[in-house]
């Protein structure tokens, strides 16, 4: 049987009288992916923020099983939504990957260090960010700062990955190596994935389950029980029309198509 990384049972949350979602009951096992999907102020990061510990529930419980018999290391990678970090100059690349391990973990001597260095060195590695790597971070463009978190929160070797759409701003071939990357951390080591996106074509060979978020009310199945027109037409209350096209999911309708088809940061959207 599958360890469950993360439990919520009944789990609500509400600012105010508004809200986002609740009766969410959700276990998401180890090495499972899950694209939480939905249009803006649905509730997608503040869930991330639930499963961070940044936010606390209106009602029910969250907990993370798994993690329990953890040993060492952040338990939980968190990839933020691009513009909401700030970094100071004097932060170079590898100094903000390194701030992805845990100093305990590999101890005070040399061996330690090199040790530390060469998880480093790797990750950058990884996400193909080695040439600039050593410059200051406010000097690199949004993609590449993109990728050097991306290499933080996986050097840690995560239990749980949260991501709040990690694919913003990277160009097609650097959507392919991070997308790849995520998806060998939780083959190989059976992290659990919570992946943030208005796309959810990129990453749709890897989803095993859709939570779908719409004011108020949800939907979780996979990728067929949920992207399907009867259940998007219930989940808005209108008609949607989903159609699979050369293995891609579109999704056409009054609203949700903004929602799926276009690239999320170019504009705000009324949904
Ligand atoms: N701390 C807070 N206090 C009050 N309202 C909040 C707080 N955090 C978020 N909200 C509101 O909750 C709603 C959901 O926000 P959230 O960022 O989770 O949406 P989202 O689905 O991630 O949206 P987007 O697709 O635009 O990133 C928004 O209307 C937001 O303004």
């Amino acid at each position: 049987m599958t360890a469950t990384a993360v439990e919520m049972r009944d789990a609500g949350l509400a600012f105010g009288k508004r809200s986002l979602w609740s009766g969410l009951d959700l276990d998401i096992g180890a090495g499972e992916f899950i694209a939480v999907l939905g249009p803006n102020g649905s509730g997608k990061s503040s869930l991330l923020k639930v499963l961070l510990g940044q936010l606390s529930l209106s009602a029910g419980s969250v907990r993370f099983p798994a993690l329990q018999h953890r040993r060492r290391g952040p338990a939980i990678g968190y990839i933020p939504q691009q513009g909401t970090t700030e970094e100071a100059p004097a932060v170079r690349g590898v100094d903000l990957v390194g701030l992805g391990l845990d100093g305990h973990r590999w101890g005070l001597g040399l061996r330690g260090k090199r040790e530390r260095d060469r998880r480093v060195a790797e990750a950058v590695r990884a996400v193909g960010a080695t040439p600039f790597a050593e410059q200051p971070i406010t000097r690199l463009s949004g993609g590449e700062r993109q990728r050097l978190r991306v290499a933080q929160a996986l050097v840690g070797e995560p239990s749980v990955l949260l991501c709040d759409e990690p694919l913003l701003s990277l160009d097609v071939t650097h959507q392919g190596v991070v997308g790849e990357l995520i998806e060998r951390r939780r083959r190989s080591a059976g992290t659990a994935v919570v992946f943030v996106t208005h796309e959810i074509n990129p990453v749709l060979p890897y989803v095993d389950r859709v939570l779908y978020l719409h004011d108020g009310d949800f939907r979780v199945g996979t990728p067929d029980e949920v992207m399907n027109s009867a259940t998007l037409s219930s989940l808005y209350g209108t008609k949607i029309e989903v159609v699979r096209l050369a293995g891609q999911i579109h999704v056409a309708g009054a609203h949700v198509a903004l929602c799926e088809d276009e690239p999320h940061h170019v504009e705000e959207r009324v949904l």
